[in-house]
């Protein structure tokens, strides 16, 4: 089974893992109990990994510092390996993935198209999901090393198939002869894809489109989606869809945030002048006070006296603009409004998703749709 797929509890030798450093840096490494994972923050063993249960704190004293240096070891899952994986291309990050395949109605019997394979990052998305993916990538280096990570993460045993192929010139359907990870005796002649799904994350899709009849399911709608930057090529694609059959165009583009929700403290102008009014009287006071102690016991008494004073106000008196004892967020006895505040944008890659669906088989079976119709109206 594919190290994405199947959950497990203990880390093992070989095994692929991934080390959160923090929240910007994962890192995928395999277990070696020869090897150890170096980062600024200590060394850590492999064999100090091996065995623990996945989810753990790994800690190291750091030998400089004298100071703890942790990290937490992950199980697998296509949302962080898309935030940890070599980078050979531009990759589609999970806000978009996950939209994509929504919108394209994946679920455990969808067949998916996909190209290019790119660093693979929508890949391990939709094997995790689906029943089948086939992949394409055109570039000869990026196919090989989509195929030895694919290999390595068990998703080629699992559910993707792998083809070196221009999808533009020669469209979909894989035969015997082509450079794929399809096994021989399921080529022959052609083989048989149905696709359910296509996703296209490729400069020309206008050009694989035409290609696409041949491949996709001949019952049922099928979803088609185009991940493309510009605004030029989303147009060019819609005359292309169009033109073959593609219909219920939509065009829409994800743009990922980060909201913090919280409360804030309701400050009015009373409480701007009640401040003002407090700061004036302490002051008077605190100088009528020095001045009564210097005049009775001398400066020493009146630092003590002071200092005394000085940690009864800090402590009990509340400032609304800053300083003063700390009030817990929501306390009763102050007004609060929910506010929000938007964080650094997410890493999403803010393309134009084009989508399309097609339905081959237009007929109507009566018989289907009268059965359809009988169960929803509870008739038996
Ligand atoms: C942006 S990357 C895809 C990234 C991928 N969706 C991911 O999430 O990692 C586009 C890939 O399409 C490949 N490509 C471009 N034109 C192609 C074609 N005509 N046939 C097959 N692959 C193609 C490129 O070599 C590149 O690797």
């Amino acid at each position: 089974m594919s190290c994405f797929s199947e959950y497990r509890d203990i880390v093992q030798e070989g095994e692929l893992v991934l080390l959160w450093v923090s929240r910007d840096n994962i890192r995928p490494v395999v277990m070696d109990h020869k090897e150890t994972f170096n980062t600024r923050y200590g060394s850590f063993a492999h064999a100090d990994i091996i065995g623990k249960p996945y989810g753990s704190q790994i800690g190291v004293m750091t030998k400089s510092s004298n100071k703890f240096g942790f990290v937490h070891v992950l199980q697998p899952t296509p949302e962080l390996w898309t935030h940890s994986l070599p980078h050979r291309t531009q990759i589609v990050y999970t806000p978009d993935s996950s939209y994509i395949m929504q919108r394209l109605n994946c679920g455990p019997r969808s067949v998916v198209i996909e190209a290019g394979t790119g660093s693979g990052s929508f890949s391990h998305a939709f094997a995790r999901s689906v029943q089948k993916v086939y992949s394409y990538e055109f570039h000869e280096v990026r196919y090989q090393q989509a195929f030895k990570e694919f290999e390595d993460h068990g998703l080629l045993r699992e559910n993707v198939t792998l083809t070196h192929r221009d999808v533009c010139q020669d469209g979909f359907t894989i035969k015997d002869g082509d450079t794929t990870s399809m096994p021989l005796q399921e080529r022959e002649p052609t083989a048989e894809i149905g696709a359910t799904a296509i996703f296209l994350d490729l400069p020309a899709p206008w050009d694989a489109i035409p290609h696409l009849s041949k491949v996709i399911a001949q019952e049922g709608k099928v979803g088609l989606c185009c991940f493309s930057p510009c605004i030029e090529q989303v147009d060019k694609t819609l005359e292309v869809m169009e033109k073959h059959g593609w219909i219920n165009v939509q065009m829409v583009e994800i743009q990922g945030r980060r909201y913090e929700s919280r409360r804030q403290m309701v400050r009015t102008l009373d409480d701007a002048l009640n401040r003002l009014r407090d700061i004036k009287r302490r002051k008077l006071e605190g100088t009528e006070r020095r001045q009564r102690a210097l005049e009775a016991v001398g400066p020493e008494a009146v630092a003590e006296e002071m200092a005394r004073v000085r940690a009864v106000t800090e402590k009990s008196k509340f400032n609304p603009f800053g300083k003063g004892s700390r009030v817990k967020e929501g306390d009763e006895h102050y007004t609060w409004k929910q506010v929000t505040k938007v964080e650094a944008e997410i890493k999403s890659h803010t393309s134009y998703l084009t989508f399309a669906f097609k339905v081959m088989d237009r007929t109507r079976d009566s018989d289907k749709v009268d059965k359809i119709l009988a169960s929803i109206n509870g008739e038996s």
